[in-house]
């Protein structure tokens, strides 16, 4: 069966819990994204780990954001890791954005627009004011312009961002969550189902599926209830 359009984040603790959590989930999803949490304490090594023998690809998200030289020497330092996708703050501006795609070129470079964690009151506080799909799409533009194959936005914004970028651009929605469950300290969310039909091409997806008593099981149900949609959209 093809492997849902799924990155599970692997937000744990220490690596075996990271390698059995993607052991679980990788017959059912295509990626697995390894965070700041896991890549500062274990460093590249944790890439082998939970690729396994599987070969899923993996998604690293260390969402860099400097001055254009130092991200350019950083995505370089991982570029060799062949992570199937890196994220950079699209807020670190243009050059810094064509740094880091320059200095990974078989790494699709993702630039993440606003953090799902913030809500339009948050965005008013860091003096980004005026709606999140404003700020969203003008991030989106800029990434796009800069070199950037892949954005991250959040589920709520995501046809917006389609319809300004096109369909050659892959576009990665957190910020997601099964009808009913928890949104933690998500604020801008939707369910699986509602991101896919917007127009997502891959759904981050980290505590509704590690969190749950069998990680294996969720991730099941949710690729599952995927594929009925993409099959009957
Ligand atoms: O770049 C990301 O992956 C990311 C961007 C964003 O705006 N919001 C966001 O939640 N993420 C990541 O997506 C994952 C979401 O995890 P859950 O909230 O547990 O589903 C975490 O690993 C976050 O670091």
């Amino acid at each position: 069966m093809t492997p849902a359009p799924i990155a599970v984040a692997l937000d744990a603790p220490d690596l075996e819990t990271a390698a059995h959590w993607a052991a679980l989930v990788t017959p059912h999803v295509s990626t697995v994204k390894v965070g700041l949490e896991l890549y500062l304490r274990y460093g590249p090594d944790v890439i082998a780990s939970v690729r396994g023998a599987s070969g899923v690809s993996v998604f690293l998200d260390l969402k860099l954001h400097d001055i254009p030289n130092t991200v350019a020497g950083a995505a370089k330092a991982v570029a060799r890791l062949r992570p199937a996708i890196l994220t950079v703050h699209a807020a670190g501006g243009a050059a810094m954005i064509r740094a880091a795609v320059e200095a990974a070129p078989h790494t699709r470079i993702a630039a993440v627009t606003v953090l799902t964690s913030l809500s339009e009151a948050d965005l008013g506080g860091i003096g980004l004011s005026g709606p999140a799909p404003d700020a969203v799409r003008r991030l989106a533009v800029l990434a796009v312009g800069a070199g950037a194959g892949a954005l991250v936005c959040s589920p709520q914004e995501v046809a917006a961002v389609r319809q300004e970028v096109g369909d050659d651009i892959v576009l990665i929605t957190p910020g997601v969550r099964p009808l009913g469950a928890d949104s933690q300290d998500q604020a801008r969310v939707a369910t699986p189902e509602q991101a896919l039909a917007d127009g997502a091409d891959l759904l981050v997806i980290g505590r509704p599926i590690t969190a749950a008593a069998d990680p294996g099981a969720a991730a099941a149900t949710i690729a599952a209830q995927l594929r009925r949609k993409i099959a009957t959209p």
